[in-house]
């Protein structure tokens, strides 16, 4: 028997068409598409998912990594598939010409159930949140100690998403050289959160990024001009992530990729590079969700009156702080989040 989970799309599911008249089902592709291999996918672009297919088991240590024998196939979604049915970072099953020879178009028929969904907020543009990442097990924000200086509000966002995703949140502050990083470093060391520094000017700090990332598959994010393609050059080389700077010769203004992308490291494990993310959306976290982050402050809220936003006099947590389980800064930090939660989206 084949594995297979609710959550996870596959073509017999949705409104396939009858055979039409005159031609034989096509057993080979319905209804389960027992013979679909899997793939990553590494990329999107004008409707055309990049995929990787990993080597064989029996060829190398299948890993999922880029290893010889693995290959990248070119594939379209299936009818039934919807664009935001898929998303970088996706497991899915393809079918057809796997071959990733050039010019060659496999087709991508089901989406495995995901780990962790990373979100972009809706905007005026896209009044929908939309999955930019799938299966991110860490998310590092990336922060610039100066030019420009880190938005608190947009960090707190963003360790929610991490939270709310179950993905461990990572906290990077390039330029190091322009300023020092240790506000920043003791703004987030009430919330336990990590917080590396690095500088690009001798790149000290890097062996500390390179080993936080080693093996894992992280979704960076930060806000424009605070050096993340400059890191991810440096990380993954031959990724020729563009640098703004350099960039602006076309005189259209800096270039700008609109898919994630993951990118292969030399520590192993992946970075997905993913400059569509102005913010996260988190419409759709319930508030109580990010009690999950804060396990010292969950059982305090035993005491709390029905429907307490946590924030208000009646609140157990004062009391469960006052009795000594846990320190006043959690309580703030947790506050200070929900605060960001209700606000707004506002984007960097
Ligand atoms: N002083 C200093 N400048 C840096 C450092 N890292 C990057 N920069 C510069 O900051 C500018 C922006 O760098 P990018 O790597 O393009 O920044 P980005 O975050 O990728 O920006 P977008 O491409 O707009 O998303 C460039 O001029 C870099 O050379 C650093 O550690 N120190
Ligand atoms: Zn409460």
């Amino acid at each position: 028997m084949r594995r297979r989970s609710t959550a996870s799309w596959d073509e017999s599911d949705a409104r396939s068409r009858p055979p039409r008249r005159g031609t034989r089902p096509r057993t080979k592709d319905r209804p389960a598409h027992d013979d679909a291999v899997t793939g990553w996918v590494l990329t999107i672009d004008r409707g055309r998912y990049t995929c990787l297919v990993p080597a064989p088991p029996h060829t190398a240590g299948s890993t999922g990594d880029r290893q010889p024998g693995s290959v990248e196939v070119v594939a379209m979604r299936a009818r039934a598939l919807r664009p935001g049915d898929v998303a970088v970072g996706d497991r899915v099953g393809l079918v057809g010409d796997t071959s990733g020879a050039t010019d060659s178009l496999a087709r991508l028929v089901r989406v495995e159930e995901r780990t962790s969904t990373l979100r972009r907020s809706a905007d005026d543009a896209d009044p929908v949140e939309r999955v930019v990442v799938a299966n991110a097990d860490q998310l590092c924000l990336v922060v610039a100690a100066a030019d420009p200086e880190p938005n608190p509000r947009l960090v707190d966002r963003a360790l929610v998403a991490a939270w709310d995703a179950g993905v461990d949140p990572l906290l990077v502050v390039t330029k190091t050289d322009l300023a020092d990083p240790a506000p920043v470093v003791d703004a987030y060391a009430a919330l336990g959160v990590s917080v590396l520094g690095v500088s690009k000017v001798d790149w000290r700090g890097l062996d500390g990024v390179r080993s936080a990332l080693a093996g894992r598959t992280t979704a960076l994010v930060g806000p424009s001009g605070v050096g993340k393609s400059t890191l991810v050059n440096e990380l993954s080389p031959g990724a020729y992530r563009a640098v703004s700077d350099v960039s602006g010769t076309t005189g259209k203004g800096r270039h700008t990729s609109t898919s994630a992308v993951l990118l292969p490291l030399r520590t192993g494990g992946w970075a997905v590079d993913t400059p569509g993310i102005r913010s996260f959306g988190l419409a759709h976290v319930e508030p109580d969700r990010l009690l999950r982050a804060f396990p010292d402050l969950a059982p305090g809220t035993d005491e709390c009156p029905r429907g307490c936003s946590h924030d208000e006099a009646e609140c157990g947590l004062d009391d469960w702080v006052g009795e000594g389980n846990s320190t006043p800064a959690r309580l703030e930090s947790f506050r200070r989040l929900l605060g960001a939660l209700r606000a707004a989206a506002d984007t960097w």
